[in-house]
């Protein structure tokens, strides 16, 4: 049974009649002023931040902005189905959340709460390999739910074949393989506050509580804490790997692989040339390379290069249902959705998440409808036109 997302809408207006309205914005582009109105501006201060002066966040968002849907009429809108096939699974909608450490800096129930609110709506959860939670309990606090397991590729090989295999036994189906932080960039917002949630021993969970990371340390994590977390600054990402290290990770891992982060369709190319089964189109929400290209509009440029081999996965920018419909358009099959989960997150925990993913989704829902689709599989580039203003 295809699930009737846009029914929040009538859900809303009805508990209106009892006086009740939404303990949160409805318009999802609403929740980073709400969330450091009521959070102070410290940790919203990382969540939102971006690298350099911030332009290449404000770019995704002009390169959505920029496309415009052109709605079709009398097409049949009146049955919807918006689930999808993702890397072999049947998803009841084609988003999923996406990876972002160190959530406890937004709201002490962290992972676990998105987590919940995901499976409760029945989306993927992406878990962080900088989470602030150990994978283990993550995955309890899901049941069989659908999650997938993010890593940051560890300098120490022996800390990433474990990672993989942590993540294997608690039931984590894809493997998403972040390649565009192997150094984290410069980050003014951070920089000027001098705060890396690191340091203070936030988002390093899995690897304290990791064998072949502790067998690294001169002395246990507890006797010496400091010692440990720069062990963890020192390995947690490789700046010298190259494409054919992706050997390794098809050694350990017998399950779906994305490449998250590809912008350059001959990255993407090289992808599938290596054998991976998917890439996520992203500039890391323009927390990486100032400057960079808009996820927007390298997009396009990678489904038609890698459309027909690989699973185009996109994120970066994406806050409303319409900009889903618009990275459907543009040749996604599904989208991550980042910063405005961890807003929701961090003003009402579990509860907040699940409000952010129905918004999203009913927005969606509601969207394919009034543009003529009654599902994702027919919308396309003929349904987006491009403004020059
Ligand atoms: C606070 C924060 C932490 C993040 N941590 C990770 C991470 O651990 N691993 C990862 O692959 N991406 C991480 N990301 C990037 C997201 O997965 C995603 O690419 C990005 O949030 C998309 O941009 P948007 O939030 O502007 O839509 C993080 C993003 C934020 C905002
Ligand atoms: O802040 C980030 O964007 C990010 O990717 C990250 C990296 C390491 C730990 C936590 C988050």
């Amino acid at each position: 049974m295809a699930r009737h997302w846009a029914d929040f809408q009538y859900e809303i207006y009805l508990n209106g009649m009892t006086g009740a309205v939404p303990r949160l914005p409805t318009d999802l582009s609403r929740l980073e002023e709400l969330t450091e109105r009521r959070l102070g501006p410290g940790p919203v201060g990382y969540v939102a931040g971006s690298a350099g002066d911030g332009s290449t966040a404000r770019a995704n968002r002009a390169a959505l902005e920029r496309r415009r849907i052109v709605p079709r009429m009398l097409r049949d809108v009146h049955e919807r189905d918006l689930s999808v096939e993702v890397l072999g699974r049947s998803l009841p909608a084609p988003v999923a959340l996406a990876p972002v450490g160190v959530l406890s800096i937004m709201h002490p129930g962290a992972e676990p709460a998105a987590a919940r609110a995901a499976a409760a709506q029945g989306v993927p959860f992406v878990l962080s390999s900088a989470s602030s939670t150990p994978m283990e309990e993550v995955a309890a606090a899901m049941g069989d739910a659908e999650r997938w397991f993010q890593l940051y590729w560890s300098k120490d090989r022996e800390v990433a074949r474990s990672f993989l295999g942590r993540a294997r036994a608690a039931g984590f189906s894809v493997l998403v393989v972040t390649l565009d932080t192997p150094l984290l960039a410069w980050r003014p917002r951070d920089l000027d506050r001098a705060y890396l949630p690191f340091l203070h021993g936030v988002g390093t969970a899995n690897y304290f509580t990791d064998p072949a990371f502790r067998a690294g340390l001169a002395r246990p994590v507890q006797e010496d804490p400091n010692a440990a977390v720069m062990h963890f600054v020192n390995l947690f990402s490789d700046p010298g790997n190259t494409w054919p290290d992706l050997a390794f990770l098809r050694e350990h891992w017998d399950g779906p692989i994305v490449l998250k982060g590809v912008l350059h369709p001959d990255d993407a190319r090289l992808a599938a040339d290596a054998g991976m089964d998917g890439v996520v189109v992203s500039n890391h929400g323009g927390r990486q390379v100032a400057g960079s290209v808009a996820a927007a509009d390298a997009l396009p440029r990678v489904a038609a290069a890698v459309g027909d081999r690989l699973t185009v996965l996109f994120d970066s920018g994406v806050r409303s249902g319409d900009d889903v419909f618009k990275a459907l358009a543009l040749g996604a099959r599904a989208v991550l959705l980042g910063r405005p989960y961890v807003y929701g997150l961090g003003l009402d925990g579990q509860p907040g998440v699940e409000h952010v993913i129905r918004c999203l989704l009913a927005e969606l829902d509601l969207t394919l409808a009034l543009s003529g689709h009654a599902g994702p599989a027919t919308v396309g580039p003929a349904d987006l036109e491009e403004t020059t203003g």
